[in-house]
């Protein structure tokens, strides 16, 4: 008798962008405000109180002469590389990604083909039956990826699907906006394969919400808040204290939806790995989650985090971070095989989604 098919992450991959950006850098910068008006605080002030109320301290943006493609490629590359897969045998490429590539010259974003397209390409997959298309959802981009991939290899319908979360945010950055300092360039991914077993291993369960009708307008694209910029582009604009509280209300509750679902309680989680927008938000997201259980002793290190150094690098923060989790690269703090592991992403939209996922145990 066949045996149930799982979805198994088999390799892990990511690229971390080479221009270190310290919050010092934007000291000299002039900020305005939603209404065109100048801030009263000194660049140095509100760099002061930026860190202070998100945790971050630096974070990664790509060279001017890279666009997304090419970092999705090199985190492919890196995640067919852990594994030894051979790119010809890959059913579909899912980018999640949500502003194209964007060049440094003109700033214009560019979708087609798509990145998944260019990907395939890039890698020399000559296979037409390497499906390739891209998955613009927020920042939970690529966890939404994950999950399509999961109806793909559960039903049979493929063995293998490499889903790629890569995002260049830099290009979208209004310099003369203080919320810009939050985000980051990236790519990560993971290869995911359909692996028969009787044990539940691999994506135990997931859920997805969109909140399109009360929070769309919460992330959208806007003109620079400096009314006298001369550029025609449109930046990444949010109303971060609004973000922040529907991703409070939002978030625990998904996860323990999920967790719900899978009939598992949140005591069975190694690790929640949770998309990082702004650290402080996320430690709050947490303590809501632990007390939503009754909960008010939080387990040392079952949330780490990238944001200090990483910044919020969207589709990218996820797959980044379980990568260098699985490679034991994240100071001391590893996933290991046998662990229960739950994402959770929130972001334009407004989207929020979870997945829960079983390492398999070693050689299983
Ligand atoms: C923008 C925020 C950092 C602001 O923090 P707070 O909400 O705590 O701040 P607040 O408005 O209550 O104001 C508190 C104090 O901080 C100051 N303040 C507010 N924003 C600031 C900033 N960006 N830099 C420096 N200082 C700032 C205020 O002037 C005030 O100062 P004082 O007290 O001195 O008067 C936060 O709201 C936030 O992180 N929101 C959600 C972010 C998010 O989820 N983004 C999108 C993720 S989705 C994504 O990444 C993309 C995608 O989906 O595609």
């Amino acid at each position: 008798m066949r045996k149930t098919l799982h979805s198994v992450i088999t390799g892990t991959g990511s690229y971390l962008p080479s221009r270190v950006v310290k919050n010092e850098e934007f000291i000299s910068s002039s900020f305005f405000d939603a209404t065109g008006t100048r801030l009263p605080k000194s660049g140095a002030e509100i760099v002061e109180r930026f860190a202070q109320i998100t945790d971050i301290q630096e974070r990664r943006y790509v060279t001017d002469d890279q666009v997304t493609s090419d970092i999705a490629f090199l985190a492919a590359q890196d995640t067919l590389h852990s594994c030894g897969a051979d790119p010809e045998q890959l059913d579909y490429i899912l980018v999640a990604h949500n502003f194209g590539d964007v060049s440094a010259a003109n700033k214009r974003s560019d979708f087609v083909p798509s990145l998944a397209a260019r990907v395939k390409h890039k890698l020399g997959i000559e296979n037409p039956q390497t499906i390739a298309y891209d998955l613009p959802f927020g920042c939970p981009g690529w966890l939404q990826a994950l999950i399509q991939a999961d109806y793909y290899l559960r039903s049979g319908d493929a063995k293998r699907v490499l889903v790629i979360g890569a995002e260049v945010l830099s290009r979208v950055c209004d310099p003369h906006d203080r919320d810009s300092m939050l985000y980051a360039d990236g790519a990560g991914a993971v290869l995911l394969e359909a692996r028969e077993s009787d044990e539940p291993v691999g994506i135990l369960c997931h859920s997805t919400r969109s909140d399109t009708v009360q929070a769309a307008h919460l992330l959208r694209m806007g003109a620079s808040y400096n009314p006298a910029y001369e550029g025609q582009e449109l930046f990444l604009k949010m109303e971060g204290r609004k973000l922040y509280e529907y991703a409070l209300k939002t978030v625990p509750q998904a996860i323990k939806d999920c967790l719900d679902k899978a009939g598992l309680p949140l005591a069975a989680m190694h690790k929640l790995l949770l998309h990082q927008a702004n650290g402080k938000m996320d430690d709050a997201i947490l303590k809501r989650l632990y007390s939503l259980y009754g909960e008010t002793t939080i387990p040392e290190e079952v949330m780490p985090m990238t944001i200090s150094w990483l910044g919020n690098s969207s589709v990218a923060t996820l797959p980044t971070l379980f990568d260098l989790l699985v490679k034991h690269q994240f100071n001391g703090n590893e996933i290991t095989p046998g662990q229960t592991i739950l994402f959770a992403s929130v972001g334009a939209g407004m989207n929020c989604n979870a997945v829960v996922y079983r390492m398999p145990e070693q050689g299983e």
